[in-house]
C-alpha cells in the first residue's frame, strides 16, 4: 500500500481517541488507525488560553459618554443569555435617569440595586451569584477595592465601570487602583465635542464656561454640565502646570 497523504481529522479535546486516516488512492480505500492520546496533554496544548478557575475583575473605564454603561449592560445581558446568576449594583447618589436601573446616555438599561456604601455589596450577594456588575464605581468609598477583590477571589466574575479621570483630568478615586489589579481593562473613548477627535477626558461646564480646578470633584450630571473632550481641547482654569525638572547628569 502506498501512503501518499496522512489526514488528521479535527477532534474535540474531551475525546480520548483520535483517528489517523491513511489514504490509499490506488485501491480507493481509507485505512483507519486508532491512536490513543493523553487527555491532559491534549487539553493543555489546545486550550492553554482557557481559564480553569473562575473569578476575576474586568474594568471598563473612559470619559463620560464613551460607552462605559453600554458596555457594562452588554456584558450583563450576555451573561443573562448564558443563564448565569447576575447581580448589578450602582451608587445611590447616581439617580440621574433612574433609581433602580443602570441607564446609558442612549437609553439602554438594566435593573440594578442602588447602594450607599461598598461594603453592603457583600451582605447582598446571593449564594449562587456568578457575575457581579458595578456601575459608576468611582463614586464608591475605598472599601470597594477590598469588596471586588473578595468577590473575585471567591470565584465571581466582577465587572466594574467608571471614570478613570475626574473633570480636572486627574485619577478618579479608586478606579486607577482597580485598573491595576484587574485581569482586563477596557478603556473607551467618546468623541470630542470641540474638534471631533477621540475624547479621553471630560469637560465640566458651568454656565457654558470651563469649571475651575478648585471646584468640588463630585457633581452628578449629564450633558447639561459635561461634555467629552480630547486632551488638546480639555480646559481646566487654575490647574497647576507641571514643571518638568531638568535632571543634571554628572559623570
Ligand atoms: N460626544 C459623544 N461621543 C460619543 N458618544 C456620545 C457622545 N454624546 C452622546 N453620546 C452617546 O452616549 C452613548 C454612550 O453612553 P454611555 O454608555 O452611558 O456612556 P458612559 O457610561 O461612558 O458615560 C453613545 O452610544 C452615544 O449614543
Ligand atoms: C467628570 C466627572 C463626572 N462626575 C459625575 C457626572 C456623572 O454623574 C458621573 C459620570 O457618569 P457617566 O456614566 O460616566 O456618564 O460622574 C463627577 O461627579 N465628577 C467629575 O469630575
Ligand atoms: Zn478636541
Amino acid at each position: 500500500m502506498t501512503i501518499i497523504r496522512r489526514v488528521q481529522l479535527p477532534f474535540e479535546p474531551h475525546q480520548a481517541e483520535r483517528f489517523l486516516y491513511f489514504i490509499d488512492p490506488k485501491h480507493r480505500r481509507v485505512h483507519k488507525l486508532l491512536k490513543t492520546i493523553d487527555r491532559t496533554k491534549n487539553r493543555e496544548s489546545r486550550h492553554m488560553h482557557l481559564t480553569r478557575r473562575e473569578g476575576w475583575l474586568e474594568v471598563v473605564c473612559g470619559s463620560m459618554f464613551s460607552g462605559k454603561s453600554e458596555e457594562l449592560i452588554r456584558r450583563v445581558r450576555r451573561a443573562y443569555y448564558g443563564r448565569q446568576k447576575v447581580q448589578v449594583f450602582k451608587p445611590e447618589i447616581d439617580n440621574r435617569y433612574s433609581e433602580k436601573e443602570v441607564v446609558s446616555h442612549n437609553g439602554t438599561k438594566v435593573y440594578a440595586q442602588p447602594i450607599r456604601e461598598a461594603a453592603i455589596i457583600l451582605d447582598l450577594i446571593e449564594k449562587d451569584t456568578q457575575v457581579v456588575a458595578i456601575d459608576e464605581v468611582q463614586f464608591f468609598d475605598q472599601a470597594v477595592v477590598e469588596v471586588v477583590q473578595e468577590l473575585a477571589d471567591q470565584g465571581i466574575r466582577v465587572i466594574v465601570a467608571g471614570l478613570d479621570q475626574d473633570f480636572r483630568g486627574e485619577p478618579f478615586g479608586t478606579v486607577p487602583a482597580l485598573m491595576a489589579m484587574a485581569e482586563t481593562v477596557t478603556k473607551l473613548q467618546a468623541i470630542c465635542m470641540s474638534c471631533g477627535s477621540p475624547a479621553s477626558r471630560t469637560q465640566r461646564l458651568i454656565n457654558g464656561k470651563p469649571a475651575s480646578y478648585d471646584d468640588p470633584i463630585i457633581l452628578v450630571g449629564a450633558s447639561e454640565s459635561y461634555e467629552p473632550r480630547c486632551r488638546h481641547c480639555h480646559e481646566v482654569p487654575g490647574k497647576p502646570s507641571m514643571h518638568v525638572k531638568q535632571i543634571q547628569t554628572t559623570y
